[in-house]
């Protein structure tokens, strides 16, 4: 089954981050959103907290990097044993470089778009990718409302992934919720990060269930 659900611990209490992290135990992954304050205007959380969550997670660790100069920093987050890194396009001056010395350090390796960022180009670089992260919000913050317009992004890169023929993951990142994760796994995305749907769940395994059970739907 490919569906994949990804907390984002943006929405978590960082004053307890063992215990966030314990309750999201039956997640495929758990999303950390790195801001630098320059690339997108939100300060989170660098590479000491990051080491210390791949040594406390229960599942593997995908690190969002929304930072300036991802070539000089993204490699420091795979050498911290991160399953993926995804970096911005937008934020790298050679970004099939930067990916191929990503996953010579053992890492997945992904690019992220803002919403305004064409994916077009990197169609004929699929093979050098594991993963492709289409922004559904502007990146900076959680709980923001999903942009309907970014929907045929999604399907086009879904298409030119089954025309290329490689296993990339496909994520979406921004406003994912019960509302909205029916539509978006239509249109093609297989791996689904969620801050405030899950973290503002009263119940969080119960909203894990429900997400991927929604999404699977689409894909039986
Ligand atoms: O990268 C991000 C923001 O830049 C977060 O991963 C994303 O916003 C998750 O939050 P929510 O599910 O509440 O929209
Ligand atoms: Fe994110």
């Amino acid at each position: 089954m490919p569906v994949k659900i990804a907390p984002s611990i943006l929405s978590a209490d960082f004053m307890n981050l063992e215990r966030e992290l314990a309750r999201i135990a039956t997640a495929d992954l758990v999303h950390v959103d790195v801001m630098d304050n320059h690339f997108v205007p939100n300060l989170t959380l660098g590479l000491p907290v990051v080491r210390r969550i791949v040594e406390v997670s229960p599942v593997p660790v995908d690190v969002h990097l929304m930072i300036e100069d991802a070539d000089r920093w993204a490699p420091e987050f795979a050498r911290a044993g991160v399953a993926s890194v995804t970096f911005h396009a937008e934020a790298t001056q050679a970004p099939v470089r930067l990916a191929r010395e990503l996953r010579s350090l053992g890492a997945r390796a992904g690019v992220a778009l803002r919403p305004a960022s064409p994916v077009e180009p990197f169609f004929d670089l699929l093979p050098e990718l594991d993963m492709v992260l289409v922004m559904t919000v502007e990146p900076g913050f959680g709980g923001q409302s999903f942009i309907e317009g970014t929907l045929p992004k999604v399907r086009r890169t879904r298409d030119a992934i089954t025309a290329a023929g490689t296993d990339t993951w496909l994520q979406v990142d921004g406003g994912v919720s019960r509302e909205t994760i029916a539509r978006i796994a239509q249109a093609g995305a297989d791996v689904f990060v969620a801050g405030s749907a899950v973290y503002g769940a009263d119940d969080v395994a119960a909203e894990i269930a429900e997400l991927r059970s929604r999404a699977s739907t689409i894909w039986a």
